[in-house]
């Protein structure tokens, strides 16, 4: 009996809600942003990097977000259309807001980080009457984005799509996605993830997001049991707990918990790690597989994606996934 059941009698496979930004990614790499003179630009934002990787893996995906009504904005929608997502519900912002800038700094392997460029951003600017019901009405996931919560009309909107995925039998994936610099303060992160996961069939988050939310419940040690228990007396079925390297463990609503490993990976960059996993699992579940082989699935796209420069544009097919985790469990007994 699998944890999570999916509506067959739905013809779309998932829809994220959130931002859809640009990611500038460094083209020198080793050394710090004042030293870097040229950037690649790719789409980005964590739930549009996730949306990308489930259509690369060949689900049907549509976005509900706002763009800038300028090239910025049209690269972004254009980008979408290539990759074969439904943009229907990708709205135009008229306000003169802008696309969120996502700088990265690839020191070294292990030490990458992002400049962000967050004012008055159009992806924030998304209303709850601009969600369309219809999308999510036929749709078997919807995923929310924790940074979608961090201001009005946007928190709204997300909140308004969880009402509709609930009304129509969708399930709701939360990856938590903290990124500080949208909030005005750890109290309202902490409120409003809580509202948040307590509609949620699966969480997905590292332990330092899940430490965020954590401002008023008693989880000293930050046990990772401690945070999933809580959430199964809601509406829970599955809370993922990810520690980079160190890899993942899922918790079940059933009392199952299953951890998994990272896989060996020439990592060039960090950043993207979070969001290949969160496609490849969910794309795991929604074939029916169990929650270890979904790990699984998303630990080995994390491995590919962080050895590639972009986030979006690297997330990989399903059959590269699934080479890619042939060849190292031929290069385990190779070693053996
Ligand atoms: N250095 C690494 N080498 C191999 N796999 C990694 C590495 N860092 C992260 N991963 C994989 O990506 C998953 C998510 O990474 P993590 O850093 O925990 O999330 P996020 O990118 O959201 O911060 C990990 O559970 C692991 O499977
Ligand atoms: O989420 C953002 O706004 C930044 C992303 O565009 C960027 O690709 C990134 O940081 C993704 O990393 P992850 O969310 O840790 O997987």
């Amino acid at each position: 009996m699998s944890l999570v059941t999916f509506r067959q009698d739905k013809t779309m496979d998932f829809v994220a809600v959130g931002r859809l930004c640009i990611d500038l990614n460094a083209n020198e790499i080793h050394r710090p942003m004042e030293e870097t003179m040229t950037f690649t630009k790719y789409v980005g934002g964590s739930p549009a990097n996730i949306c990308i990787g489930m259509s690369r893996l060949g689900l049907q995906c549509g976005f509900i977000g706002k763009v800038s009504d300028d090239q910025m904005g049209r690269f972004i929608v254009q980008y979408l259309d290539k990759e074969g997502i439904d943009t229907g519900n990708v709205v135009i912002d008229s306000t003169g807001a802008v696309t969120g800038l996502a700088f990265t700094e690839i020191k070294s392997p292990s030490d990458c980080s992002i400049l962000m460029y967050r004012d008055n951003v159009a992806d924030l600017k998304l209303t709850a009457h601009e969600v369309q019901e219809e999308l999510i009405a036929k749709t078997k996931i919807v995923l929310i984005s924790g940074t979608a919560l961090a201001q009005s009309p946007s928190r709204e909107a997300v909140i308004q799509a969880v009402h509709y995925a609930k009304k129509h039998g969708a399930v709701v994936a939360f990856d938590l996605d903290y990124r500080p610099y949208s909030w005005a303060s750890a109290e309202e992160t902490a409120i409003y993830y809580n509202l948040a996961a307590e509609k949620s069939d699966i969480i997905i988050g590292t332990r330092e997001e899940f430490n965020a939310m954590e401002m008023f419940e008693n989880n000293p040690d930050h046990s990772d049991k401690v945070t999933a228990s809580k959430w199964f007396d809601y509406s829970a079925r599955i809370v993922i707990i990810k520690h980079g390297k160190e890899g993942s463990i899922a918790y079940g609503k059933d009392g199952s918990s299953n951890r998994a490993k990272s896989f060996p990976s020439k990592v060039l960059k960090t950043f993207g790690a979070g969001d290949s996993y969160a496609s490849a699992f969910l794309y795991g579940l929604l074939q029916g597989w169990t929650v270890e082989k979904s790990m699984e699935f998303g630990s080995a796209s994390a491995s590919i994606v962080i050895s590639r420069h972009s986030c979006s544009d690297a997330m990989p097919t399903a059959a590269e996934v699934a080479e890619y985790i042939e060849q190292c469990n031929q290069n385990e007994i190779k070693a053996n």
